[in-house]
């Protein structure tokens, strides 16, 4: 088995692979998105940081690659979804640089406070200039920790010793565990309103991108001071500097940027902006953990062994890989189809498992069906690691069976939401080995491709609807590339699945509504 370690992570963390007989080591120097996509195919595993984009198209190319690891925290550069698309674990080794990231964030906030950067640049160009570098202290002052895992936590004791006050927001924390760090949880606008310095240890999500914007500078102290040492795009870098220049933020320091690398971004212009290329990781303590921590995890991927820090997908024996696989991405689009579906609040999701996987280890399919439902109606980051335990904590519960009523089909994944005003189910079936169909709804037979904007139309069997729902998607240019009408008895019920190249605007919607005979119509994006 081959591995490529790229990003210059430290080799001397390597000994766990290359204690290994059957695996290779290959450590390049840097490679191009084209170099890579060349040579990627000959690989089983490969070790990244932060600088290679896995992206999507790299991931098409990894025909044999079994396993990413990521030597630190983030995994932004990581195409996840593609990733569990063609079953490749991702795992990562969170704990490694803690302490490196939170003593950047320290001399950050000691820098800004004392002018130390733009003090030595001044002396060393030849100025004795004590004038203009009148500082701060620390002590007395308020610190808002934005996210307080384990780098926020650090930070946070370190500042304490300082003699700075800590207040945080982490709406996924308890009261207690902050408590035992001596932090006081507040809401975002508090920490606004009340921090002298702000520092943010929080991953990039869509519910975290620019949450440091224009609005939220605007409701900050006069003169608060701003640390990112996470990751670029959790502050607007627009939105600062307006907020540097108008004098509202007295001094800011950036360990990462919205678009990395940046040599030359419009902060620079300003004297109390001080910045390091993504350094919260580079010390030799922590590049020596986190390369002893990720190998570890490659060898044990690669042996099929059960793998501690899994990002994307629990961590498989490449016999369950092989079998559920096919199965993750339509799990997930089915997860989302309901979620899209059922008015009310969610209390049980129950997944079932007929034809060929009704013997079969599933229970990782059961929690992409999860992922993709809580993907649907949360902000936050969910993946097969939280998803089980982000359901658990929103009191949804997730029931699994095997061999239900039997099928006709060779597989078969029943998904059924109940929530307090409805039930619902769905399911799917993959035909060979990679052609995914949605086959029913609530027992109605369809045959939809799960992809792109749908419409569900449930409504009673008579002539007049189908000829007039037509007209009004029509009436909006907007094209249908399929369409699935399935009844159980004529006159009866019937639904109605439209596949659509567009979304419905809501008004056609309601004009479809207003159809006699409909009783009721959704838009399902998936
Ligand atoms: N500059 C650098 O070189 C380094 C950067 N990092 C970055 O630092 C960040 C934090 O890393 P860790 O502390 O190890 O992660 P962690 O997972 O231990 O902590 C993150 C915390 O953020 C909280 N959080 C998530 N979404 C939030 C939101 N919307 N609002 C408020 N809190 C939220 C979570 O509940 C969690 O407590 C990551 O983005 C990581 O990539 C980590 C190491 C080095
Ligand atoms: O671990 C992280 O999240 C980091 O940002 C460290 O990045 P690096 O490995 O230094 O490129």
């Amino acid at each position: 088995m081959k591995v490529l370690v790229l990003d210059g992570v430290e080799e001397e963390g390597l000994q766990a692979l290359r204690r290994e007989p059957d695996i290779e080591v290959d450590i390049p120097n840097k490679l191009t998105e084209d170099q890579l996509v060349g040579i990627i195919g000959e690989y089983d595993g490969m070790i990244v940081r932060s600088a290679t984009k896995v992206n999507a198209r790299v991931l098409e190319h990894a025909t044999k690659l079994k396993v990413v690891g990521r030597a630190g925290v983030g995994v932004d550069n990581i195409d996840l979804a593609a990733a569990t698309a063609k079953g490749v674990l991702v795992v990562n080794a969170p704990g490694g640089n803690t302490i490196a990231a939170a003593e950047l964030t320290m001399a950050m906030m000691q820098s800004l406070a004392r002018n130390i950067p733009q003090a030595n640049a001044t002396l060393r160009s030849g100025k004795w200039d004590k004038k203009s570098f009148m500082g701060v202290e620390l002590r007395g002052k308020v610190l808002g920790v934005i996210g307080l895992g384990r780098i926020g936590s650090a930070v946070a004791k370190r500042a304490q010793g300082m003699e700075m006050r800590v207040v945080a927001y982490d709406p996924y924390i308890t009261e207690e565990n902050a408590a035992i760090l001596g932090v006081k949880l507040l809401s975002l606008e508090e920490i606004f309103k009340q921090s002298d310095f702000i520092t943010v240890h929080l991953p990039l999500t869509r519910e975290s991108k620019y949450l440091l914007d224009e609005k939220a500078f605007e409701t900050m102290k006069q003169g608060v001071r701003i640390i990112n040492c996470a990751r670029g795009g959790i502050i607007k870098e627009s939105a600062l500097y307006e907020a540097m220049k108008s004098g509202k933020v007295a001094g800011a320091a950036l360990d990462v940027f919205e678009k990395e690398p940046n040599t030359d971004s419009p902060l620079f212009e300003f004297n109390n902006f001080i910045a390091t290329p993504h350094l919260g990781a580079s010390t030799q303590e922590a590049q020596l953990l986190v390369a002893v921590d990720v190998a570890e995890e490659i060898v044990a991927a690669l042996k099929g062994e059960p793998v501690k820090n899994t990002v994307n997908i629990p961590s498989l024996s490449p016999k369950t890989m092989a079998v559920v696989s096919p199965y993750l991405s339509l799990a997930e689009k089915m997860g989302k189809f309901v979620a899209q579906l059922v008015a009310g609040r969610i209390k049980k999701i129950e997944i079932t498992y007929d034809g060929d996987l009704a013997n079969q280890e599933v229970s990782p399919i059961t929690t992409a069906v999860i992922k993709g439902f809580l993907d649907t109606i949360l902000q936050e980051m969910v993946n097969y690691v939280n998803a089980p335990l982000l359901a658990r904590d929103r009191g949804i519960s997730v029931v699994q069976k095997q061999a239900g009523e039997g099928s006709d089909y060779a597989n078969l994944i029943t998904v059924k939401a109940a929530s307090d005003k409805e039930e619902l189910s769905v399911s799917g079936t993959i035909f060979g080995r990679t052609d995914p169909r949605i086959v029913s709804i609530d027992g109605y037979h369809v045959d939809a491709f799960p992809e792109g904007h749908m419409l569900y139309i449930p409504h009673i069997d008579k002539p007049r609807i189908i000829g007039p729902v037509g007209n009004l998607i029509g009436a909006h240019n907007i094209n249908i590339s399929a369409m699935q009408v399935g009844r159980l008895k004529i006159g009866g019920k019937a639904v109605m699945l439209l596949s659509v190249d567009a979304p419905v605007p809501a008004e056609t919607l309601a004009e479809i509504a207003k159809i006699d005979g409909v009783l009721g119509v959704k838009n399902v994006s998936l």
